[in-house]
């Protein structure tokens, strides 16, 4: 008896979006397993952040479907809202509102929060907890919107830039949050720019450039489809670019799907 593949916690379907005429996600599908950690790898601009604000249900896609755990994020919005937290790059959030506020109004959101305490230790910002979100460094902030993110017990979460910006050791630290969650079993979808990130934290990954995936598969899938010895020469193989460099699309480029698997 042949045991049926499990639903992906995720599913994303040919997804497209313009910005004043110019594609910036040209038909991007991808499925993340239930309590897999998925990374989404590309330059700047690739569209790693509007794939993951459609599948968030942040954005309207312009064509495409999208699914998590089964329910359409644009359709079943409150039912989307009790099983995924979202850290988003940029933050919305209150200034003036310290951060114990900020976590007390998040969890007033869920039916069973994780509890204040625990959250804000979580993050390692317990001895924050009476500073005003407009105080604290940049680093902090970031840390504030991943523990709102994990207030309602999310089952998926998406992770757009965890650790951009903040110092090894609240980058390891963040680093060890996610390997927590994914010993929870909670699915993860993880933009990065970072290949180390990648590397230690990704089962598998998708490559973005211009809007499309270039090549998916664990990092070592990647790696050895491109005959390169490390994921950052491969990226560089598959993109002719590096990590850092723009992506204005208007340079000439590979659109071939490198598909490890
Ligand atoms: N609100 C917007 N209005 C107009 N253009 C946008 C908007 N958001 C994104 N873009 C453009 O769409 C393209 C993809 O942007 P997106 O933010 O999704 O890429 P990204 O891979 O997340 O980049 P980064 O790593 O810099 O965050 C870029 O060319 C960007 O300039």
């Amino acid at each position: 008896m042949t045991i049926p593949a499990p639903a992906p916690a995720i599913l994303a379907e040919n997804l497209r979006k313009s910005y004043r005429g110019r594609r910036a996600v040209d038909g991007i599908t991808l499925s993340v397993q239930p309590g897999e950690v998925m990374g989404v790898l590309g330059a700047n601009g690739a569209g790693k952040t509007t794939t993951v604000e459609m599948i968030g249900g942040l954005r309207t896609p312009e064509a495409g479907t999208v699914r998590v755990l089964g329910l359409d994020p644009r359709h079943d919005r409150g039912a989307v809202r009790q099983v995924l937290g979202v850290q988003l790059q940029q933050s919305y959030l209150h200034g003036a509102l310290t951060v114990a506020e900020l976590v007390d109004l998040y969890r007033s959101f869920y039916p069973d929060p994780v509890p204040a305490e625990e959250l804000v230790d979580r993050v390692g910002l317990g001895a924050q907890r009476r500073t005003r979100f407009e105080k604290l460094s940049g680093g902090q902030q970031q840390r504030v919107s991943i523990a709102l993110a994990l207030a309602g017990r999310p089952r998926v979460v998406i992770l757009d830039e965890l650790t951009t910006g903040l110092d090894p050791r609240a980058r390891r630290r963040l680093w060890s949050l996610v390997e927590q969650m994914r010993d929870d079993g909670v699915t993860v979808l993880l933009v990065s720019h970072a290949m180390d990130e990648v590397e230690h934290l990704c089962d598998r990954l998708v490559v973005l450039d211009a809007g499309r995936v270039i090549a998916r598969g664990t990092p070592g899938e990647i790696t050895s489809a491109t005959g390169t010895p490390s994921l950052e020469e491969a990226f560089l193989a598959l993109t002719g670019r590096d990590l850092d460099e723009d992506d204005d699309g208007s340079t000439e480029k590979s659109t071939t799907e490198a598909e490890a698997h």
